[in-house]
């Protein structure tokens, strides 16, 4: 790509002026991996999820596919505490994969630890690309409103819960960010949403468009943009003034992600105090890649799981 941006000034735009090699390289999180090679990174990630999973369906009360709608794999897996009460915070995950990989079936990471503290975990699985095409299945848009709607079913099925809180890892967290432009009111409800953990995600979605990720996505200029909050979220209307929103990287995720997390929280309508806006905060979680950040959700005393634990119960 041609460096059309003068020089002297650092490019607010960074990846414009990469080779198509390097902006491959800087959207393929697997690469940045240090530990492990980029193979194996991938392979234990789905290890320790499939694991995970495994022993969470095991060991906690659970309803697994539990239809939210009468599309194909429109299906949450709802995970509970001991208590028996409804009147839960829930936690949604969604999974990463850049929107083309990953299931709810190897992502119940962090059942185990937040369960065991009275959080009821649910894991929501969308229409990954790319799949048959009637009714538009597998596009972004589509994706975005299946997880519109899990969110609203969660909400309509437990009305006395005590807070709502999403979280999602890579795209996945692009879809949870989504949900803070989300217009509930087509939905007949509103979400009680008290929190969102947004982990190594991606914001703006204009430089995958050049990545071999579009392959199966097949997203336009038009697609992306719409599909990006960090365009979209200057404008939103804040969800409830008690609210956080927490932008999070892995310190080896590539610049491109730190860049993402970074001017996604710098565009955020963020106070930390005034009512009527977000509380964010952003995090680099130390030693950790795009894959441990959310394998280690798996351990009670690692510090993210230790954040999402103090944002619900603070
Ligand atoms: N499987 C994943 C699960 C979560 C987040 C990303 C991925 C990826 O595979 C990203 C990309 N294909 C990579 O090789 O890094």
């Amino acid at each position: 790509m041609m460096d059309v941006s003068g020089v002297g000034f650092p490019s607010k735009v960074p990846w414009k002026k990469m080779s198509a090699e390097e902006l491959e390289n800087q959207y393929c999180p697997s690469r940045w991996v240090v530990r492990l090679g980029a193979e194996e990174a991938l392979r234990t990630y789905s290890q320790i999820g499939i694991e995970a999973t495994t022993r969470a369906r095991a060991t906690r009360k659970s309803l697994l596919h539990v239809p939210y709608g009468d599309g194909e794999g429109e299906k949450v897996d709802i995970y509970f505490p001991d208590e028996s009460s409804e009147a839960l915070p829930f936690f949604l995950f969604f999974h990463g994969g850049y929107w083309q990989s990953g299931s709810k079936d190897e992502s119940a990471f962090m059942v185990h630890p937040l369960t065991a503290q009275g959080v009821a975990v649910v894991i929501v699985a969308y229409g990954i690309a790319p799949k048959a095409h009637a009714l538009c299945a597998g596009t972004l848009d589509h994706m975005v409103d299946q997880v519109t709607r899990s969110v609203a079913f969660v909400q309509k099925r437990y009305p006395s819960n005590k807070g709502i809180y999403l979280c999602g890892h890579s795209a996945g967290a692009h879809l949870a960010a989504m949900m803070l432009l989300a217009d509930w009111t087509k939905h007949g409800v509103t979400p009680n949403l008290r929190g969102f953990f947004l982990v190594s995600g991606v914001f703006d979605l204009e430089p995958i468009v050049y990545t071999s990720q579009n392959v199966a996505l097949q997203l336009t200029l038009e697609d992306a943009q719409r599909n990006s909050p960090q365009l979209k979220v200057a404008q939103a209307q804040p969800v409830d003034p008690t609210c956080r929103v927490l932008v999070v990287v892995g310190q080896f995720d590539s610049p491109e992600f730190h860049r993402q997390s970074w001017e996604f929280y710098q565009v955020l309508p963020v106070q930390t105090l005034c009512q009527g806006e977000w509380k964010a905060s952003f995090e680099e979680l130390h030693d950790v890649d795009h894959f441990e950040i959310v394998e280690n959700l798996t351990q009670k005393d690692n510090v993210l799981t230790q954040i999402i634990l103090k944002t619900i119960f603070q």
